[in-house]
C-alpha cells in the first residue's frame, strides 16, 4: 500500500501540540479516547511526552467491536502501566456513564487534598483527546447530553472553547484536542485504514482489501469461513482469497472475471459494519512492532 498520503503538515501538528499544551495547564486529568480494535496504532505517538505527569484515563471504545477478552487484556496492560481504564461503546453509550465515577477514583488522593485545602467542591477539569474517528465526538456527546448543563460563563484559552459540567463536581473542556496517528508507519496506516479512520478515496481499495484478508486469515480464519465459505491455507494470497469470496458472491463481469473491487468494497464494508464480528487487530505485549511498550 503505496497511497497513503495523508496530510497532517507539520505546521498543523505545531499548532495543535501548542494548543493542547495550553490547555493542559487548565486540567486536572487527560482522558484519551483509543480505538479497542487497535490500540496502539489509534494512539498519539507523542501523546506521553505532551501530557507529562498529568493523571490519564485511557478510554477502550468502540469495544462493542473489539474482541471481548483482548479488551480485558487491553485494560490490564494499560493498568498495569498506571493508568485508569473505562470500556465504553459510545454509540449506545455503554460504559459511558462510568466516566465521572472512573474519574473521581483516579484523582481520590487529590481530591481529598483539595479538601483538605478548604478547596470543598473544587470541580475535576478533564480534556478529552483522540485521533480522528475513534469516536472522540461521540463519546463526548453522550458524556455532555447525560446532564447537559453549560458551565458558567468561564471561557478557555481560545475562543469557541467552553465548559461543560457534566456531572457534579467534573467539568469537562469541550473542545476536544485532535491528535494525529503515526502515519509514516505503513503498519499503523493500513490498520487505520482496515477501521475507516483514513478515507478510502485516497487507497487502492483492493490492496487494502487483499491486505485485511491476509490478517483475517491470519488472525481470525473462521470468521472468513463463516461470512465467506473460505478456507484459507497458512499461506493463501489476500488476492486469492479476495477473488474466491467475490466468486462465491457472484460477483462476476464479463468472461467470467470476478469484480474483485466490488468485493473489495463489500469486505471493507462488512469488516468495518462488524458483519464479520468483533476484532481486535493488536495483542498487548505481542510481538508486532506497533505494540508500543
Ligand atoms: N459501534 C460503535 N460505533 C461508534 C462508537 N463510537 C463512535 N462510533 C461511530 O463511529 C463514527 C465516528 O465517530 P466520531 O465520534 O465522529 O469520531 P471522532 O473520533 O470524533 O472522529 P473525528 O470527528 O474525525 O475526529 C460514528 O458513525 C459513530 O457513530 C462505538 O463505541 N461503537
Amino acid at each position: 500500500m503505496d497511497k497513503l498520503n495523508i496530510q497532517w503538515y507539520p505546521g498543523h501538528m505545531t499548532k495543535t501540540r501548542r494548543m493542547i499544551e495550553s490547555d493542559l495547564k487548565q486540567v486536572d486529568l487527560v482522558a484519551e479516547v483509543i480505538d479497542a480494535r487497535i490500540p496502539m496504532s489509534s494512539r498519539n505517538p507523542d501523546i506521553d511526552e505532551l501530557v507529562g505527569i498529568k493523571p490519564r484515563l485511557i478510554i477502550l471504545n468502540r469495544a462493542d467491536q473489539a474482541d471481548p477478552a483482548l479488551n480485558r487484556a487491553w485494560g490490564r496492560y494499560f493498568r498495569e502501566r498506571g493508568y485508569s481504564v473505562l470500556e465504553t461503546d459510545s454509540k449506545s453509550g455503554v460504559g459511558v456513564n462510568q466516566f465521572s465515577a472512573v474519574i473521581k477514583t483516579a484523582l481520590k488522593d487529590q481530591i481529598a487534598r483539595w479538601r483538605e485545602r478548604g478547596q470543598v467542591g473544587r470541580p475535576v477539569r478533564v480534556m478529552v483527546v483522540g485521533v480522528p474517528n475513534v469516536g472522540k465526538s461521540t463519546f463526548i456527546n453522550k458524556v455532555a447530553k447525560k446532564k447537559s448543563a453549560k458551565a458558567q460563563d468561564r471561557p478557555g484559552v481560545t475562543r469557541g472553547k467552553q465548559w461543560v459540567s457534566v456531572d457534579t463536581g467534573l467539568d469537562l473542556l469541550d473542545t476536544p484536542g485532535i491528535l494525529w496517528p503515526k502515519f509514516e508507519d505503513q503498519e499503523v496506516g493500513r490498520k487505520l485504514a482496515f477501521t475507516g479512520a483514513i478515507k478510502d478515496e485516497i487507497m487502492d481499495t483492493e490492496a487494502l482489501a487483499c491486505a485485511l484478508m491476509e490478517t483475517l486469515a491470519e488472525r481470525y480464519p473462521q470468521a472468513l469461513a463463516e461470512r465467506y465459505h473460505l478456507q484459507p491455507e497458512p499461506d493463501t494470497r489476500g488476492w486469492e482469497l479476495l477473488e474466491a469470496a467475490g466468486r462465491k458472491r457472484g460477483f462476476l463481469i464479463s468472461g467470467g472475471e470476478v469484480d474483485t473491487e466490488r468485493m473489495a468494497r463489500v469486505l471493507l464494508d462488512e469488516f468495518r459494519g462488524g458483519k464479520l464480528g468483533r476484532f481486535t487487530l493488536e495483542i498487548p505485549g505481542g510481538t508486532e512492532q506497533n505494540d508500543r511498550g
